[in-house]
């Protein structure tokens, strides 16, 4: 069923499993500055779910107020149903929320290693299973690896802190499509044997919805339409000129 923003506030429209993220009536933004209006969404375990929409639709804000780093006005943000609101980004990463940004924020003086020794937590993912290219780059600085071995150890960083949400910000960012390819299906096999919540923020519509269950479409700070990633393959012509004014 695909629904639209016309659902009241505070239901956020779940996926097939119960929630574990869920964002309910959220408004935020950046002091007097209002960016998400009534957002309404959930992630489930083993899901991953998509969020898409044009530049300055709110994708990246989402994300930033669901890891405590933008300002929530009103409205609710629920872990395993449980407020995160007025928690410090640390209290709400130690609440199993891990965010993987748009720049990836690597250190680049630290090695591999470095990086995942750092992170490790008890219960965290192994990285170097997930992630076998980072293998033989143990010793390697961030700063020489590749783009794309540079955004496994981003994934992989947060991977090994074990946590119960990841957000995912523009992961294919300027990344060759081969590599896109294999973190997109990686990322899909975690989620699935983890038992992972992903809500990830992407650019490329069509990948982002071959390796998403659902889908969330954001425009002006709005929900405007979401549903599987099937229904929202078939509808895109439609959302693209109905709400995304293409
Ligand atoms: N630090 C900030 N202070 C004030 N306004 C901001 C700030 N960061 C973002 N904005 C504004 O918030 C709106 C939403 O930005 P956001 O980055 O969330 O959009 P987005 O959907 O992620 O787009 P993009 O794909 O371009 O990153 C935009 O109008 C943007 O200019």
């Amino acid at each position: 069923m695909t629904t639209t923003v016309s659902e009241p506030a505070g239901t956020a429209p779940a996926g097939a499993g119960s929630a574990v993220l869920e964002v309910a009536g959220l408004d935020a933004g950046y002091g007097p500055i209002q960016v998400l209006h009534g957002v309404d969404l959930s992630v489930s375990a083993g899901e991953l779910v998509c969020l898409l929409g044009p530049n300055g639709a709110g994708k990246t804000t989402t994300l930033l107020a669901c890891s405590g780093m933008v300002r929530v006005a009103s409205g609710d943000i629920r872990l395993d149903g449980r407020s995160l609101l007025r928690l410090s980004p640390h209290a709400i990463a130690r609440r199993k929320l891990a965010h993987v940004p748009e720049d990836r924020s690597l250190f680049p003086s630290l090695t591999v290693d470095e990086h995942l020794r750092l992170c490790a937590r008890p219960g965290g993912m192994d990285v170097l299973e997930l992630f076998p290219e980072l293998r033989k780059r143990r010793t390697k600085r961030a700063g020489v690896l590749s783009g794309g071995e540079q955004q496994m150890l981003a994934l992989g960083r947060a991977l090994a802190t074990g946590p119960r949400v990841l957000l995912v910000d523009e992961m294919s960012m300027g990344l060759a499509p081969v590599v896109v390819e294999r973190l997109f299906s990686a990322l899909q096999e975690i989620a699935v044997s983890a038992g992972l919540a992903v809500l990830m923020v992407e650019q490329h519509v069509h990948l982002a919805l071959r390796y998403a269950q659902r889908g969330y479409v954001l425009a002006g700070g709005r929900v405007r339409t979401h549903g599987t990633a099937a229904e929202l393959r078939e509808r895109w012509p439609e959302i693209e000129s109905s709400y995304l004014g293409r």
